[in-house]
């Protein structure tokens, strides 16, 4: 379950946060594909209570209402055929799979969701699915409101509503079967894996049954007997009962602490600086790398809450953001996920995606510059991350290697004898000679540009036959880092 199952060596994940399923195959065939992104996290698929107060939060989606494939994305037709279409670019799709409860309790009852099914959140009715009053852990949790009211008791942790969310009994076989059919009616289709949303909320004993019962993934493109890629969404930043090791065995794990710390890193607080990095990783108390799903910021904490807190960096705060970005994705730690974002009010954090009057969400503008408009921000699309992302398909399986640090905020780092990348967070020059471990030669510098045929359109790097290079580097420039790797050799 540890395994992305990424073709042509492809490295990087996409969260294209609450894109349609038109847009993100039409993305898969003009950008990703070419440009060498892995995968696709997609946005919850299943039909949500339809919420209108706040307008169409971007939390509705993950209060479920049925497993009918049919929201604010698209119909079942279109997400099969968006699957199909980047499936068969050899880019994967990776589900948001909302599957430790239904709606808040306070969800009343009707059609106001976002395919017109009717359910009842009081009587705790699902009748699409069915799930009924049987199928949810009232009876279990012991806690007095039946909500989460203690994070340090495991059990209300796990059969306690969290935050008002009905919570599903995932001990029974019979709600196991059906979030099981869920999940492989999407395999089916061609999903390599999921997102586990909540999974902290959920028995590890439990989630072993459900993933036991998943198929395996469609053999029209994958490989007889391959195991669907899982990684679970779990908060923990340390300091609570439960921990993220609990969930080892099921596949990999967010870490939360990876975007924290890197964010504390780049704004130089708490006394942070980048040259303590240079034992980055399981040295920083992260969990083994085999078992980790790292990124700078997420759809929750890039709101300021959730996992993380002020420190999470995100596009708002641009030239330190690439920074972050670019050095998640040269370094060889954990499976790295780039967000992609919409543009809120920060004053909103629960608003929705960009929309129209009628609530229906708007297609992605793709401006001639190759970025986005329209309220989409498109992070993945950004030259700098674009580049870094070819950058990680490069030197993989190449060691992280000659380190320098200038015992402050400047710091560069190889891997092996196919990439180097130097950063410059200080308020003063960078002017220093180092050895790239690279082969000599001219490079260009695919932060500042990249090379175009037999021509660098940003800063040229000479590596001497001693792979040693110069780097000149002011703080005052647009993104202080150059980064070098083979493919960008001239
Ligand atoms: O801010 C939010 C939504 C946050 C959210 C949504 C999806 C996620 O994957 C996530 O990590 C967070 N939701 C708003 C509004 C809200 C929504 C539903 C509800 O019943 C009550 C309120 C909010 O203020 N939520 C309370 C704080 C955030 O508490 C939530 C957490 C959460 C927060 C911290 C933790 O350590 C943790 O283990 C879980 O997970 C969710 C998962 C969901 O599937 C749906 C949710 O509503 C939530 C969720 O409310
Ligand atoms: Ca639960």
């Amino acid at each position: 379950f540890n395994n992305p199952h990424a073709k042509h060596g492809r490295q990087a994940i996409v969260h294209l946060f609450e894109w349609k399923w038109n847009d993100i195959a039409a993305e898969c065939e003009r950008f990703l594909a070419p440009k060498g992104y892995a995968g696709v996290q997609i946005s919850p698929p299943t039909e949500s209570i339809l919420l209108t107060s706040p307008w169409r939060p971007w939390w509705e989606r993950y209060q479920p209402i049925s497993y009918n494939l049919c929201s604010r994305s698209g119909n079942e037709s279109e997400l099969r055929d968006m699957i199909t279409r980047c499936n068969n670019v050899g880019v994967n799709i990776y589900v948001d799979a909302v599957i430790n409860h239904m709606c808040g309790a306070g969800g009343g009852e009707g059609t106001h969701s976002t395919c017109g099914t009717y359910f009842s959140a009081k009587n705790r009715d699902f009748p699409s699915i069915p799930f009924s009053g049987f199928d949810f852990n009232e009876g279990k949790c012991k806690s007095a409101s039946g909500d989460i009211e203690n994070y340090n008791d495991i059990n209300q942790v796990r059969d306690c509503r969290l935050v008002s969310l009905l919570d599903l009994a995932l001990e029974k076989d019979y709600v196991r079967g059906k979030v099981a059919d869920y999940m492989n009616n999407l395999i089916d289709m061609g999903v390599a894996g999921f997102r586990v949303d909540a999974s902290k909320h959920m028995w590890p004993g439990d989630l072993t049954v459900i993933y036991g019962s998943l198929h395996n993934l469609n053999t029209r493109w994958f490989n007889g007997g391959a195991r669907p890629f899982m990684f679970q969404e779990v908060i923990d930043m340390g300091g609570e009962a439960i921990q993220a090791s609990d969930y080892f065995p099921l596949g990999r794990v967010t870490e939360f602490k990876y975007g924290a710390k890197i964010g504390n890193v780049f704004r130089k607080w708490n006394g942070e600086k980048l040259s303590y990095t240079k034992n980055w990783g399981e040295g920083w108390g992260f969990m083994p790398d085999g078992n980790a799903l790292v990124f700078i910021d997420n759809h929750d904490n890039q709101r300021g809450h959730g996992g993380g807190g002020s420190a999470i960096l995100t596009f708002w705060d641009a030239r330190i953001y690439k920074m972050a970005v670019a050095y998640m994705l040269a370094h060889p730690y954990g499976v790295a996920r780039v967000m992609s974002s919409f543009r809120w009010n920060r004053a909103d954090d629960w608003q929705g995606p960009p929309s129209h009057e009628d609530g229906s969400t708007k297609d992605v503008q793709v401006n001639a510059d190759d970025t986005c408009g329209d309220g989409w921000v498109c992070e993945h699309r950004w030259r700098q991350i674009t580049n870094m992302a070819t950058f990680r398909n490069v030197v993989d399986g190449q060691p992280h290697s000659n380190w320098w640090d200038n015992g402050n905020n400047q710091v560069a780092f190889g891997r092996g004898n196919r990439g180097f990348i130097v950063f410059n967070n200080d308020d003063w020059h960078l002017d220093v000679t180092l050895n790239t471990g690279m082969p000599g030669g001219t490079y260009c510098d695919v932060i500042s540009g990249q090379r175009d045929g037999e021509r660098c359109t940003g800063k040229t790097i000479n590596v001497g036959d001693d792979g040693r290079a110069h780097f000149k580097i002011s703080n005052t420039e647009e993104d202080p880092m150059v980064a070098i790797h083979a493919d960008s050799k001239l």
